[in-house]
């Protein structure tokens, strides 16, 4: 049978699908490697429905997770989801391998919740760890090391770590308290992971037996742990291996991601190498030719989808401030061009370039989302249920549905530890329609405060009446809107002309305009690209030593735009030209 979708695909992209050995496919940004790897995907549920077997495709972030997953499902039929999982390689490693075989592993405590850098015990954690080695002024990028430990088969920290010679001493501790906390860290899951795999065969052979096929997505970003982990599987001789990737794109360096891990692994696992795709769905001929100068490919990447007749100039901007570069000029360019907002981005190298200029441009009345443009704590119990609600309320859509369950699954393993299932089950399911039924009564008046404090009332009874919380955890919703507000007082935020609609936008990003980092926009396209602190210094960073992995995330940034690129260089004290990469090395406008 031919699988939905395939009509679809160009021949190149058939050809990849076709092959049924092992295939390592890397080519250009926005040639389809997700879309063809999609393809793989249904066409190989399609042979397995009437057996036991499964595909197993793994993704890098759990959004691209969710599009995968989506897009997965709208090509098959009910049921199908027995035949097939997608999954990030953390989670992948920590539920089908770490927990249910963890027990092997002497000394192996099983812990239940995964530290990540939105914990709250997070900085407390990297703070004691740091202090047991008498280091006690932990700066950012302190912190993103901690966030990124990783190891290397042979135990060895790699990547942003390795190079910090302060939490690299302190990375024991930082484990240590992890485990006493019953946290479990990323670099943990790995290496945990690789362990059991590699001193208990049988556990590879057991995952083999049910997985026909492992399709792996931006496989230029996988480490050399996450790379043997794939040998251990590859060698029990019994599924077989589809990887995309893009060597151009790999920027998951202080991780311990190499571009030169991706060919050996292909000759390793006797994978066809020579298919490419060479053609670009994506972006206008101009957001190409600044591709093609920073990264040339044979053969040269080409213009194939609608975009192919957009002559828009990328263009640098450098006024007075971000602020100004974006409601100056790239807003009305937006306006010019009939792009909605929520078709365009922002991106930075970090977080903390964007978050003044989120609040910004959110005082000055521009939806936004991304780093800083929430008034509140993220990670507080009630916040993202509520956003959910309101998004349900002012926005219904299935997609809106599906997060506000996941939302609700969610907070009350928040409040009461507990991960419960049956919330998807019928008794899930009248909670779910009682706490619609009352957001809708509690949303009309249209005040956030109002509702914020009426529904985490009603979301703790609900909850209560339902036998999911105790009357304690019941209490805890209603609480942590009290947080919340404390947090939107600190950050002298207008509470009384807050409405349902603003806490709604979390929920429904598509309408706002996205801030993010490069790391983040990875795998995704926008309308309209403008990317800010594009000068020397910070593009490449004045004490980088690797320029190559640079110019790297400089082109993710580049490439994912369809028809408006906007470079912005703000002036500086230091008065910082902008940045080399603009220049005839780079895409040559300069
Ligand atoms: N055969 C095709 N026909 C029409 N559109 C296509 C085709 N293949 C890909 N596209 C479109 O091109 C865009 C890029 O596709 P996709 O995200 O799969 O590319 P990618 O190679 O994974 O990109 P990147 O590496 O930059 O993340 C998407 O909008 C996709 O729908």
């Amino acid at each position: 049978m031919v699988a939905r979708g395939v009509e679809q695909l160009t021949q190149q992209q058939r050809d990849a699908l076709a092959w049924q050995g092992n295939l390592l496919l890397t080519a250009c940004p926005g040639s389809g490697k997700t879309r063809t790897l999609i393809a793989k995907l249904v066409a190989e549920v399609e042979k397995v429905r009437d057996t036991p077997k499964s595909i197993c495709c793994i993704t890098y972030t759990n959004t691209a997770v969710q599009e995968i997953e989506l897009r997965t499902a709208e090509q098959l039929g009910p049921g199908d989801d027995r035949h097939f999982s997608v999954s990030t390689i953390h989670a992948f490693c920590l539920h089908e391998i770490l927990r249910p075989y963890g027990w092997l592993r002497p000394g192996f405590k099983r812990a239940t919740t995964i530290l990540t850098r939105e914990s709250p015990d997070f900085e407390l954690i990297a703070q004691h760890a740091a202090a047991q080695v008498n280091y006690f002024q932990l700066t950012q990028s302190d912190y993103e090391a901690f966030e990124s430990l990783s190891l290397d088969p042979r135990g060895n920290l790699v990547g942003l770590a390795a190079e910090n010679v302060a939490i690299a001493r302190a990375a024991p501790f930082f484990w240590q308290r992890c485990a006493e906390l019953d946290y479990i860290d990323f670099g943990t899951i790995i290496y945990g992971a690789y362990c059991l795999l590699r001193d208990h065969p049988k556990i590879a052979a057991t995952l083999c037996a049910k997985y026909a096929w492992f399709l792996i997505d931006e496989f230029q970003d996988t480490t050399e742990l996450q790379v043997e982990i794939l040998k251990l599987l590859h060698a029990t001789d019994r599924s077989r291996f589809f990887a995309v990737g893009d060597l151009a794109q790999c920027i998951y360096s202080f991780t311990g991601a190499k571009p030169e891990l991706v060919e050996p692994f292909g000759r390793d696992i006797g994978a066809k190498m020579d298919l490419t795709l060479s053609g670009n769905f994506r972006s206008s001929p101009k957001i190409i030719a600044h591709a093609e100068r920073l990264f040339p490919r044979t053969p040269p990447m080409t213009a194939e989808g609608p975009e192919k007749v957009c002559v828009i100039e990328p263009v640098l901007v450098r006024t007075l401030s971000n602020f100004h570069a974006i409601t100056e000029r790239f807003l009305p360019m937006l306006e010019e061009q009939a792009i909605p907002l929520g078709e365009a981005t922002i991106l930075a190298k970090d977080w903390a370039s964007l978050i003044s200029l989120s609040r910004q441009l959110r005082e000055f009345g521009v939806p936004v989302v991304g780093p800083g443009a929430r008034p509140y704590r993220r990670s507080r119990l009630f916040a993202s249920l509520a956003e959910q609600l309101c998004g349900a309320v002012t926005d219904p859509t299935p997609e809106s549905n599906r997060q506000l369950e996941r939302a609700l699954f969610h907070a009350v393993r928040d409040a009461t530890g507990i991960a419960r299932m049956d919330l998807f089950s019928p008794s899930g399911r009248v909670v779910f329609i009682r706490l619609m039924h009352e957001a809708k009564r509690l949303a009309a008046p249209g005040g956030a405060i109002h509702f914020l404090d009426n529904m985490s009332r009603a979301t703790g009874q609900i909850l209560k009446d339902a036998e999911f919380v105790d009357d304690v955890q019941a209490g805890l919703f209603y609480a942590s809107v009290q947080e919340m507000k404390v947090d939107m007082q600190r950050q002298q935020i207008d509470i009384a002309n807050l409405s349902v609609l603003d806490l709604g936008l979390f929920a429904s990003p598509d309408k706002a305009l996205r801030l993010s980092t490069i790391h983040y926009a990875k795998g995704r396209e926008y309308g309209a690209v403008a990317m800010i602190g594009v000068k020397q210094g910070r593009f490449p960073h004045i004490r980088s030593d690797d320029v190559e992995a640079e110019k790297r995330q400089f082109y993710v940034g580049v490439t994912r735009a369809r028809r408006l690129l906007m470079y912005i260089s703000e002036p500086d004290r230091w008065a910082n030209p902008p940045s080399p990469f603009l220049g005839p090395q780079g895409v040559n406008i300069l």
